[in-house]
């Protein structure tokens, strides 16, 4: 009986197996999961599939071999088209520990090579922080062991030599030892790399960053995709991102220098939550009402994800043609639409704000730094939204908590005054009034929506706010940003 876990990462395998096309070099990675995507693709092979296999271990070349699956042993080519391998945790930014297997330093070596990384994994290993529960697997030198690892116990790591269950030292496809070390949690993956890159003797460490190219996950039985590499978005540049969020940092020492409690207040769908998830299943659901086979695998169809906005959902219809291609469907719609008032944008809109996924969301780049940069400098950032029901705060605590902000300040949707409902720019407004009784003064105002920022500006006149536009890489936009010259992309800046 196969238990969930290993269901897991066939479905990870299963669906990873569909990238491997005719004619290329295809890096195999090693572990568990691995074995499942030896199997498919030796499968694929006895149908016909030409490839070659570049394998990260010994056992993995006698796995491809017995499955017939022609390799090259001799020397890692220079240009390897798609690899796939296991992970033993990853992080939103697709930071990678391997080494659980013990074969860390061929797999870097043949991903350094590889033009597209996946790596396939079951739920187990998505993790906020790497390092928490996991050693960090080091190749050393037998005759090093010793010295590397003190020199890991000055970095605060507890390195233990890897043993097999016979109690004989755990050698290495390459002769040499591993060392686990486990470390209370590594926040900063890529200073650690860079220490443990120095040790003489240390021949390669598990921390694999900037090489992950995507996540395919399988969990309950549900394939989930995680990319690194969405397109920028286009409307951004560099200069604009780094001279915004320079901008709103002056502004706040200025007010913190004059006496002032400066607030930056900030939206939370699109803004600073990317729903990659929740736009995907909620695709997958309205394809499957309404037939649109593109929606059925939208990260392989589109290279942006529509916005839920009426604004950024016409923006994706018209960038690819989708009336056209179905002209017979009703493409928008109000909202909420149900009957004969429903259209592909209420169904795709229905589901993307159902409650139990909207914990899948992840923080938008750069976010736990700016914020943790305007509290340093004496500024109070506040999460806004339009979010209206109440079951919907503890999911966005959730996130925002996991994702490494502790207490946040968050001011969540009041759907009506007086009786009215009101929209998200007028909610927007009418908290502004509390925010600057319970909090200060608000100073900043980021949003990817236009008629939110205008509306929250006029209500605070003589703050002399900033409105900041932003544009998330990886979906459409509201086509007004391209009019806004105060704008971002992400939260990241330049330290
Ligand atoms: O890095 C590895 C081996 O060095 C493996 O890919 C990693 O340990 C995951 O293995 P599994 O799929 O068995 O969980």
């Amino acid at each position: 009986m196969v238990n969930d876990y290993e269901k897991e990462k066939v479905l990870a395998a299963q669906e990873a197996v569909k990238y491997i096309e005719d004619g290329m070099v295809v890096g195999v990675g090693s572990g568990t999961t691995i074995v499942y995507f030896i199997k498919y693709l030796g499968e694929r092979v006895k149908n016909g599939l030409n490839v070659i296999a570049v394998p990260t271990s010994d056992e993995t070349a006698d796995l491809c071999k017995n499955e017939g699956i022609t390799l090259v042993t001799t020397s890692v080519p220079i240009k390897i088209d798609v690899t796939v391998d296991g992970a033993d945790q990853f992080d939103m930014k697709l930071r990678l520990i391997k080494g659980g297997g013990g074969a860390l330093l061929r797999e870097k070596i043949v991903a350094s090579a590889t033009k597209r990384e996946i790596i396939i994994v079951d739920s187990r290993k998505k993790v906020d922080v790497l390092g928490e529960a996991f050693a960090l697997p080091v190749e050393v030198i037998p005759l090093a062991w010793f010295k590397v690892a003190q020199e890991i116990k000055k970095l605060n790591g507890n390195p233990v030599l890897r043993l097999k269950s016979d109690s004989s030292y755990f050698i290495t496809d390459q002769g040499n030892y591993i060392l686990d070390c486990k470390f209370d949690s590594i926040p900063e993956p890529e200073e650690l790399a860079t220490k443990l890159s120095s040790i003489t003797g240390l021949v390669e460490h598990g921390l694999f960053i900037n090489l992950a190219r995507e996540v395919i996950m399988g969990k309950e039985g549900n394939v989930y995709y995680f990319k690194h590499e969405f397109n920028i978005s286009k409307v951004i540049t560099e200069r604009m991102q780094v001279d915004t969020i320079d901008e709103i940092f002056v502004k706040i020492d200025q007010v913190v220098k004059s006496g002032g409690k400066p607030v930056v207040e900030m939206d939370v769908d699109l803004t600073t939550f990317k729903p990659i998830n929740r736009t995907i299943k909620a695709l997958e659901l309205a394809g499957e009402t309404y037939r649109i086979s593109e929606f059925l695998e939208p990260l392989s169809k589109f290279d942006l994800l529509p916005g839920y906005t009426p604004e950024a959902w016409t923006n994706f219809l018209s960038r690819n043609k989708l009336p056209e291609k179905y002209p017979e469907l009703k493409w928008v719609g109000i909202k909420d639409g149900t009957g004969s008032n429903a259209s592909v944008y209420s169904a795709f809109h229905i589901a993307f704000w159902s409650t139990e996924w909207l914990t899948e969301d992840i923080l938008t780049e750069g976010l736990i730094e700016f914020v943790s940069e305007i509290e340093k400098r004496g500024g109070i950032p506040v999460f806004i939204s339009g979010r209206w029901k109440d079951e919907q705060f503890e999911p966005t605590r959730e996130v925002l908590v996991r994702g490494g902000i502790k207490d946040p300040i968050l001011v969540i949707g009041k759907p009506h005054h007086n009786g009215k409902e009101l929209s998200d720019a007028e909610n927007k407004a009418m908290r502004q009034k509390e925010i600057r009784e319970k909090y200060g003064t608000p100073i900043v105002f980021i949003d990817d929506r236009l008629e939110n920022r205008v509306a929250v500006c006029k209500e605070n006149p003589d703050s002399d706010i900033l409105s900041v536009g932003i544009s998330i890489p990886g979906f459409t936009y509201d086509e007004e940003i391209t009019g806004v010259s105060i704008k971002v992309s992400s939260f990241e800046f330049k330290k």
